[in-house]
Order: C-alpha cells, then sequence, then structure tokens
C-alpha cells in the first residue's frame, strides 16, 4: 500500500488509533528489525497514551540477530517490553500472547476481585506502511477470523479475531506515518522497501547502501561481488559492480542506474545476510548530537 502522508491524512490516522484505542487493553507496535528507530512513528508516544504496549521487532529473519538481542535490552531499558518475531515464518507467535497476560495480568485481577467475568485480552496491532501489519493478522488469526459484531459503545462494527482462547484482536491495524523529516530516516524506510522508490532519488539510497556496507559488513560486500580491496571512492565501488556484474552501456561503459537497481534489489532480497542497519549505540549518539 502507498500512502501520501499529507498533514489532513495524519490527522485521520491518529483520529482512527486514538478511538481503537478505547476497545483494546493492549496496543502490539510493530516496527521492522533491521530499523527499529526509522521505523516507529514519530509521535507514538503521545499517541498511544498510557495504553499498555509491545514493541514487536518484525522480519527480526532479515535483522542481524546480535543488534535484535541489543534491541530489545535498549527498549526493556525503557520499561517496554520488546519481542523478535518473524510474521512470515509465525515465530515468536506464543510470546506475543504470553507477554500481553503477563503484562496485564494485574490489571485482569483486579477486574476478577470487582467482580468482572473473566474475558479475553483485547489487542490492537499499529505500525508504519509495510511493517508487516497484515501478515501478523494473518498469522495469529490462523482460521479464527470471528466478526463478532457490534461492540457495545461504539457505531462503526469492529471484527475480532481470536487468537487461541485468551486474546482477540481487531481486525484492522492502526497504520501510522514514519519519520521522514530526516535524510538518513528516509533512506533507511527506502532501502528496507518501507516507502515507495518513486520518492526518493534511487541512486542516493544505493550509495547509502554500499557505504553503510563498507563501513559495517565489509566482508559481506567483498564476498557478494567478488571484491579484494573496497575502494574508498564510492565511483570507484560502483565502477567495480557495474564491471563485476555487467552492468554496462552500449559503449561498454558502467551503468550507474543498473548498478543501482542491483544492489537495492540484493539488499531488499537478503543477498547480502542478515543486515541491520541501526544500533541502539547510534541512536544514543544521534540524540546526544
Ligand atoms: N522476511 C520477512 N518478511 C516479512 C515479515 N513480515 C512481513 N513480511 C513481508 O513484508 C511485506 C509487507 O508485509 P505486510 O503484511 O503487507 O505489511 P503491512 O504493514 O500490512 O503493510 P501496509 O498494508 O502497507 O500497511 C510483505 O512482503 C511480507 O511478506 C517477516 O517477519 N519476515
Amino acid at each position: 500500500m502507498t500512502i501520501q502522508w499529507f498533514p489532513g491524512h495524519m490527522a485521520k490516522a491518529r483520529r482512527q488509533v486514538t478511538e481503537k484505542l478505547k476497545l483494546v487493553d493492549i496496543i502490539f507496535e510493530l516496527v521492522d528489525a533491521r530499523i527499529p528507530y526509522s521505523s516507529r512513528n514519530p509521535m507514538i508516544e503521545e499517541i498511544i497514551q498510557q495504553k499498555p504496549r509491545i514493541v514487536l521487532l518484525n522480519k527480526a529473519d532479515m535483522a542481524d540477530a546480535e543488534l535484535t538481542k541489543q534491541w530489545i535490552a535498549y527498549f526493556e531499558e525503557q520499561g517496554i517490553k520488546a519481542l523478535a518475531i518473524n510474521s512470515q515464518a509465525g515465530q515468536g507467535m506464543k510470546e506475543i500472547t504470553a507477554a500481553a497476560k503477563s503484562l496485564l495480568e494485574e490489571k485482569f485481577n483486579r477486574m476478577k476481585a470487582k467482580g468482572v467475568r473473566p474475558r479475553a485480552i483485547r489487542a490492537m496491532i499499529v505500525g508504519i506502511p509495510n511493517a508487516g501489519k497484515s501478515t501478523l493478522i494473518n498469522r495469529l488469526a490462523k482460521k479464527n477470523i470471528a466478526k463478532t459484531g457490534n461492540t457495545p459503545g461504539v457505531t462503526k462494527a469492529q471484527a475480532w479475531i481470536k487468537v487461541g482462547k485468551e486474546m482477540e484482536l481487531l481486525d484492522t491495524p492502526g497504520i501510522l506515518w514514519p519519520k521522514f523529516e530526516d535524510q538518513q530516516v528516509g533512506l533507511k524506510l527506502a532501502l528496507t522497501g518501507a516507502i515507495k522508490d518513486t520518492i526518493l532519488n534511487l541512486q542516493d539510497v544505493a550509495v547509502y547502501a554500499l557505504r553503510f556496507l563498507s563501513a559495517n559488513y565489509p566482508d559481506k560486500l567483498k564476498e557478494r561481488y567478488g571484491i579484494e580491496e573496497l575502494p574508498e571512492d564510492i565511483v570507484l565501488l560502483f565502477d567495480e559492480i557495474g564491471k563485476r556484474r555487467g552492468c554496462l552501456m552500449g559503449g561498454g561503459e558502467v551503468d550507474y542506474d543498473k548498478v543501482t537497481e542491483l544492489v537495492i534489489r540484493e539488499f531488499r532480497s537478503e543477498k547480502f545476510g542478515r543486515i541491520s542497519l541501526e544500533n541502539p549505540d547510534d541512536l544514543a549518539k544521534a540524540i546526544e548530537e
């Protein structure tokens, strides 16, 4: 899905999430494990207020496992429960319900003490486009999509999906906008496929990818393109890759557009292996600056 985020659309998205907040006990904030900072909505705290929340680091299968651990520790230091999941393969699904139960235990015990009849936990998924919301909903739903009709107090019927006996999930996720005021964030969103390819200059995205890989995962880059010594000059690196991969124009010169397309496609299809573009230490440094 592609959304042009104009102020009116942001306000509408925010309103939709805010309205549904009243219906749920807990929020599952879905982020991309490769970019846990850049794939979060900039106003998430303000929007969900004090609602209990679990951060789900999705696409963990594509991310660097060591960095994902560091991100989980980072969130937990802030008192936010975080889990690494792979919605596509259905990994980490049981942990979601278990974590939600544990987070809401006190609330549900209080309700029980007041004589409120026990009920399933109600949850909603929120996240930026392409975070994997639909994939996660389908995974959790299995065959249990249950339309329960009207929920008292709301005019519009809300469909709930049963997740085992203990949880119900709103069938429509909250779609929130990403942070796009920052150029670096935009490049990371583009490289991971979260924003449409026409929004940014693709050559900038490929330059970003190659600089990042040279600095952080040089061996993977060398191995992929059979380059022994990575040139510091980015144009020379484009040239090397172009020659080795036959990304050439009629006259035999390197076709930079083809190299651009190749690098982005190979990054997105995990040809460099599991790569994370952010780590919590960089984030701390960026905030200090
Ligand atoms: N490798 C991997 N891919 C995933 C995972 N979860 C989702 N995807 C893929 O990511 C892409 C986006 O997933 P969606 O479920 O459509 O994302 P969404 O958040 O619903 O997207 P919008 O409808 O744009 O808001 C799809 O190609 C999914 O197959 C995951 O855990 N691992």
